[in-house]
């Protein structure tokens, strides 16, 4: 993934997270300045997984998403197709179950899941509906889908200083502490080029779902849009 490029195509994402991993949760609470703690923490909450329900974390990486599921009792997939990111995983937490799977098509069967959540995964996809619509097959009918996704601040002068953050701050920041610091510029430019919050929940409801909605988190530097499969 080159600095020019802002193709997702499904090999070269995966090596930029091959290249990533060793240092992907550093970099990521560096980056954040801790407040991806918050983001997952809200992302267990609206998940709202019951006890022996089943959810799949879909481009669970390094299984940081994943965690806050298992260390509450419940069965989490984490899922990814970066098998580099997947080798970190399984060295932190050899517990949980780290599974090969491209969110584009799942190796799950219909309706296997009580809930899919994907968090900072969906901006990486080539194709957002066709995930989308392989999300909504492996759901059980009523089941959930909570995406957490870096989106728009709400307030004008807030986007005007996060927007100086991301694109001037963020890469000189990232060559210090990361092992691919392209891979950070990608992550700027990415995030700028994402629909906000309102796009996504038509995006979201155009692939099936129902009842979508979305609460901001960190004036809305990331959104939480949760939906609904039609039982
Ligand atoms: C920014 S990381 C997020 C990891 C984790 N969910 C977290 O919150 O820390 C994005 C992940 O999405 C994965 N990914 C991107 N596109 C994917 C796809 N089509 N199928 C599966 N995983 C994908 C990448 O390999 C990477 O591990």
């Amino acid at each position: 993934m080159t600095r020019a490029s802002l193709e997702k195509d499904p090999r070269d994402v995966a090596a930029m997270f091959d290249d990533v991993a060793g240092k992907y949760d550093l970099t990521n609470d560096v980056l954040s300045l801790g407040q991806d703690r918050l983001w997952r923490r809200a992302v267990l909450r609206a998940v709202a997984a019951q006890p022996g329900e089943t959810v799949l974390d879909i481009a669970a990486g390094t299984g940081t998403s994943s965690e806050p599921f298992a260390d509450g009792g419940v069965n989490v997939v984490p899922a990814d197709f970066s098998l580099g990111m997947l080798r970190v995983g399984h060295q932190r937490r050899p517990d949980l179950g780290f599974t090969a799977a491209d969110a584009m098509r799942l190796p799950f069967a219909d309706a296997s899941f009580d809930a899919v959540t994907m968090s900072f995964g969906l901006r990486n996809v080539a194709s957002v509906d066709a995930a989308l619509g392989e999300f909504l097959r492996v759901v059980k009918p009523g089941g959930r889908l909570v995406v957490c996704e870096f989106s728009q601040p709400v307030n004008k002068a807030f986007r005007k200083v996060y927007t100086e953050y991301l694109m001037r701050s963020l890469p000189p920041v990232a060559r210090k502490v990361s092992s691919n610091p392209e891979s950070y510029v990608y992550l700027a430019e990415s995030i700028q080029a994402w629909p906000g919050q309102r796009e996504l929940a038509t995006t979201i409801s155009a692939a099936g779902w129902s009842q979508v909605g979305w609460r901001n988190l960190t004036g809305g530097i990331v959104a939480l849009h949760r939906a609904v499969k039609p039982a």
